[in-house]
């Protein structure tokens, strides 16, 4: 397994080790052991998958009293998953990282809690699956816009394509004001 720093500290993309042969491949997603040892000592409480077509973007979601870490990865096509760390007293707060990750190459990114998480798919569809350190909080959770420009995150999406989101995405937050009245983290 490769560990792979980002320019945020604690944001971390993992290469497990893929085993190929004639039949396919086999890798190990998740071994207690092993994700300890690169710095990820947390508990896992809750295994997410979803499912989206080309186009969609999911995000930037976050929670704020029950902050939640998230490995995650794409099991079934590809797509484009951003973090902004939103931890206070952090060097890089408000900072976004985005990557590719594919259900090709198996990579995976660790989001430490105290992150805003979203995604938009590549390809024509894609399974996206998640383990997470703290439940799922309804009530809890907030949102920054997708597209908030104090955040600036480089989507990259097509000209002139159209994004799908939820209502509730479509209504997300500014960043500036999730910073003052919305970040409890
Ligand atoms: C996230 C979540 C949703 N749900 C339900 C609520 C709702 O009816 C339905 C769809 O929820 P959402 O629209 O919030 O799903 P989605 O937009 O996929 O939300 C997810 O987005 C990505 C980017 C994340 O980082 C996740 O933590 C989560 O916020 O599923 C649960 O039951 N448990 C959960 O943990």
């Amino acid at each position: 397994m490769q560990i792979i720093e980002t320019p945020i500290q604690g944001l971390l993309e993992i290469q497990p080790k893929v085993f190929g042969d004639k039949r396919g491949f086999f890798l190990e997603t998740w071994q207690k052991k092993r994700y300890e040892e690169a710095g990820i000592h947390y508990q896992f409480v809750q295994d997410n998958r979803s499912f989206s077509s080309r186009g969609t973007l999911r995000g930037l979601h976050f929670q704020k009293r029950f902050p939640q870490g998230k490995l995650v990865s794409v099991i079934f096509g590809e797509v484009f998953d951003v973090a902004v760390d939103l931890r206070r007293g952090s060097n890089t707060y408000g900072n976004w990282f985005g990557l590719v990750l594919s259900a090709e190459k198996c990579n995976q990114l660790w989001i430490p809690p105290g992150f805003a998480h979203g995604f938009y798919v590549l390809s024509e569809t894609a399974f996206f699956e998640y383990k997470c350190t703290d439940y799922y909080h309804p009530e809890d959770e907030a949102g920054i816009l997708w597209n908030d420009k104090d955040i600036g995150v480089d989507w990259p999406i097509p000209p002139a394509s159209t994004v799908l989101l939820s209502e509730k995405d479509r209504n997300g937050l500014p960043f500036k004001e999730i910073s003052f009245s919305e970040n409890t983290l």
